[in-house]
């Protein structure tokens, strides 16, 4: 996400929404309710980022300076391949179909130990079977640092 991710991001524009309608809220919280704890307070805005069908995700981890140990997110409209790899150890690697209406959750090791990526369309397969590209719409949704207070967490920045 923006200054975070350096340029990993290609294709897309993004913003930060706080203000939704009651039947997204609706389904915001369920997003919420499946993927954070009690104890987690949210980042006060939603990320939407709305990638092109040529665009795509470059290897990172998110900054653990702005987001805390939970990422949740809804893809919308076309599949894609979200892939999973050990900062470590390259070898070790998966990859998640994110079909339109899936929501990912990563936390825990999937979180700090692998990088993610969404893959460009040339090399958009989930094992053997090609998932072509389209444009894709993903509403992310993420906990704050540990130890900071939603009134400590200053202007947000853009993106992670
Ligand atoms: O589009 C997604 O689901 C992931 C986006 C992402 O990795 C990010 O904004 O840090
Ligand atoms: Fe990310």
């Amino acid at each position: 996400m923006g200054q975070g991710l350096f340029g990993a991001i290609h294709g897309f524009r993004e913003t930060e929404k706080s203000r939704w309608s009651e039947a997204s809220r609706a389904i915001l919280q369920r997003v919420q309710a499946a993927a954070f704890g009690p104890g987690q307070t949210l980042l006060s805005s939603v990320h939407v980022l709305d990638l092109e069908a040529r665009g795509y995700i470059k290897p990172h981890v998110d900054s653990i300076k702005f987001c805390g140990a939970t990422i949740a997110g809804l893809s919308l409209l076309s599949p894609s391949v979200m892939r999973l790899v050990h900062t470590q150890e390259p070898g070790e690697w998966l990859e998640l179909l994110l079909e339109p209406g899936s929501l990912y959750i990563l936390r825990g090791s999937a979180r700090y130990d692998f990088s993610h990526e969404i893959l460009r369309d040339e090399e958009s397969f989930f094992g053997e079977r090609r998932i072509p590209r389209g444009r894709r719409i993903s509403v992310i949704c993420r906990s704050l640092p540990e130890g900071m207070g939603p009134g400590e967490s200053g202007q947000p920045p853009p993106a992670c």
